[in-house]
């Protein structure tokens, strides 16, 4: 999608109602038929994550990381697929205000069994490919202004870590709205490939009870994490 339409987008967008940290700005919009669809909520989710200080980012940052230690001790084991040395973990490249997994990333290099890799926008409106990512691997800007691997080496993930807006408790889960993710895993379906997925938010994207009415094609994660822990448990 390109800008000027994700403007439109988001200038159309309504408000819906709702009692979360994220659900609070603007709710005169009672009753209009895209109440509660991931379009009508981005808006008040981004100002729930901008109105975060750097501070409170960083501190959420470190919280993930500490959380993300955690299951990599006790999940990440697992998701292993046969006969591969190393299981290639997908995550993401901050883009503005997003969670920042770039210092846990760091660390999880020096992991034998790990293979890291970032997503790519190879196409608008096509499914990602993913490439290895090493500290210091060739980087340029890509779609979006989104920092990605500058080589040829496309990898499988998978486990993959997903940035998310916002998120229920159900594991529904709201991006930017390129839908690059959904076409990525309904791709992988048809492949027959199994991939484990984890969105990444902060928690003030946490949708009251009945706030989103997911869209037919989107994809619930198998759990989301953000500073204050998983949604709903630490996926092994
Ligand atoms: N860090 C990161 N990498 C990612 C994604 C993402 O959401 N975050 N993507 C997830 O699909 C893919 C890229 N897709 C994207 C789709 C739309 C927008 C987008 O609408 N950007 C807004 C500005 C966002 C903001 O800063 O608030 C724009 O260009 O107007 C960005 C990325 C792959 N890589
Ligand atoms: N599997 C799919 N095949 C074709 N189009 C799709 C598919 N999944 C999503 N889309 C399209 O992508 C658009 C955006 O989807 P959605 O709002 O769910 O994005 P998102 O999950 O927030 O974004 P992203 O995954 O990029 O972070 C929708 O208009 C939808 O029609």
């Amino acid at each position: 999608m390109d800008h000027s339409k994700m403007e439109a987008r988001i200038a159309s967008g309504h408000s819906a109602t709702g009692t979360g940290a994220a659900a609070n700005a603007g709710s005169d919009d009672k009753g209009v038929a895209d109440v509660g669809t991931a379009a009508a909520l981005r808006p008040q989710l981004r100002a729930a994550r901008t109105a975060m200080s750097e501070d409170q980012r960083a501190q959420a940052n470190d919280r993930i990381a500490d959380y993300l230690d955690d299951w990599a001790v006790q999940g990440l084991t697992r998701p292993m697929r046969k006969g591969s040395a190393q299981r290639v973990l997908a995550a993401f490249w901050p883009l503005g205000p997003e969670p920042d997994l770039r210092d846990w990333l760091m660390r999880q290099s020096a992991d034998p069994e790990l293979m890291l890799a970032l997503p790519v926008v190879v196409e608008r409106d096509a499914p990602l490919v993913f490439k290895r990512w090493w500290p210091g691997a060739p980087m340029r800007d890509g779609a979006y202004g989104i920092a990605e691997p500058d080589h040829d080496q496309i990898v499988t993930p998978d486990v993959m870590l997903l940035p998310a807006l916002g998120f229920t408790a159900q594991a529904d889960r709201i991006g930017y709205g390129g839908g690059y993710y959904d076409r990525t895993l309904a791709g992988f379906d048809v492949a027959g490939r199994k991939v484990q997925t984890i969105a990444v938010a902060y928690a003030c994207g946490l949708l009251a009870e009945g706030t989103h009415v997911p869209a037919p094609h989107d994809r619930r994660v198998d759990a989301v994490l953000s500073e204050t822990g998983w949604t709903p448990k630490m996926p092994v």
